[in-house]
């Protein structure tokens, strides 16, 4: 593996006439982990990858790997991999004949296209043409040409869509066998139940704009205590007095922003008998859609 980076992405704004597909975005990526890049569709994702790529022009901000952009790569292909269309390759060439093409290219040993093709488990197909893949082997195709220059960061833009269970399953170790090693992985994704379980961290964006930069747990905060009592009068009071907003469910009284410990203590001090302290999740994916909001316009 090649010296591993971090994706540094500063005030990136891009603008495709009165479209702002993306604006003044920043973020980081570091290395030893598999972060998830997560917007509806049209947040902004493709434009983001393809400015952080060289494909695209920014209108205005900077996005790089530890500090040089994508074009003033030495060897890109033993830097970065990447896979950004899975459908882009040339339907009457074989899998293996494609790799070797790039590998030539890039100076990198014929061994290694044999090596990437067994990795995403395509060896018994390497020789036929592409235009009769399915598009889970188009999308391990895409992985092992991301992976042919053993680069030590990977951009991989929608690698689970069209796998079936078992290509997830799949997918979700080998992304973090490859996290593990140490390399930097970017996938991105419209879909947070997708990738739930393989990332470690999330950066979310919508309608182009950053909106959430962290782990899953602190994405999980829509948490509540419901607490009720024969007396639900005094237990309200109790609460109320304690700097803690009770709501009136049908369950019981529901309170945010104070842990159920907390709650039971300030019935016990207050002298007010339980019927009901339980925790109730929002979950992450309610979480995830209040950030993005109906259309990705939070
Ligand atoms: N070349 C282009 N010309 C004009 N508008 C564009 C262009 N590329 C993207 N856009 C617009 O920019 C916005 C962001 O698009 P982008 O493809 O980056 O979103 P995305 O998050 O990748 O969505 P998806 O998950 O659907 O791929 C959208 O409104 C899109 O229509």
């Amino acid at each position: 593996m090649t010296t591993v980076q971090t994706i540094e992405i500063h005030g990136l704004s891009k603008r495709f006439g009165a479209v702002a597909a993306v604006s003044d975005l920043s973020f980081t990526v570091e290395p030893g982990r598999v972060t998830g890049f997560l917007g509806p569709n049209g947040a902004g994702k493709t434009t983001t990858l393809r400015m952080l790529l060289g494909l695209v022009k920014p209108t205005s901000g900077t996005a790089t790997f530890g500090g040089t952009s994508y074009r003033q790569l030495r060897a890109p292909l033993s830097t970065v991999g990447t896979a950004l269309e899975a459908a882009s390759f040339h339907p009457g060439r074989s899998a293996h004949n494609h790799l070797a093409v790039y590998a030539a290219a890039a100076g990198i040993g014929r061994a290694r296209v044999d090596t990437v093709l067994g990795q995403v488990g395509l060896a018994d197909y390497a020789g036929r043409r592409v235009g009769g893949y399915s598009l889970g082997m188009r999308q391990r195709l895409g992985l092992a040409f991301a992976l042919l220059g053993d680069p030590g960061v990977l951009v991989l833009d929608e690698p689970i869509n069209g796998l079936d269970p078992e290509g997830i399953r799949w997918i979700r170790t080998l992304l973090r066998e490859l996290a593990a090693e140490g390399r930097t992985v970017l996938v991105s994704s419209h879909l947070l139940s997708e990738v739930q379980q393989t990332v470690d961290r999330l950066i979310i964006i919508a309608g182009g704009r950053l909106v959430y930069e962290g782990g899953l747990d602190e994405l999980d905060h829509s948490t509540q205590v419901v607490v009720d009592s024969p007396n639900r009068p005094a237990l309200a009071a109790a609460l109320l007095a304690a700097g803690a907003e009770p709501r009136e469910t049908d369950a019981g009284l529901a309170v945010v922003g104070i842990d159920a410990a907390r709650v039971g203590a300030v019935a016990l001090s207050a002298g007010v008998p339980l019927s009901l302290l339980m925790v109730q999740h929002g979950g992450l994916e309610n979480s995830f859609l209040e950030l993005v909001g109906e259309g990705g316009r939070p």
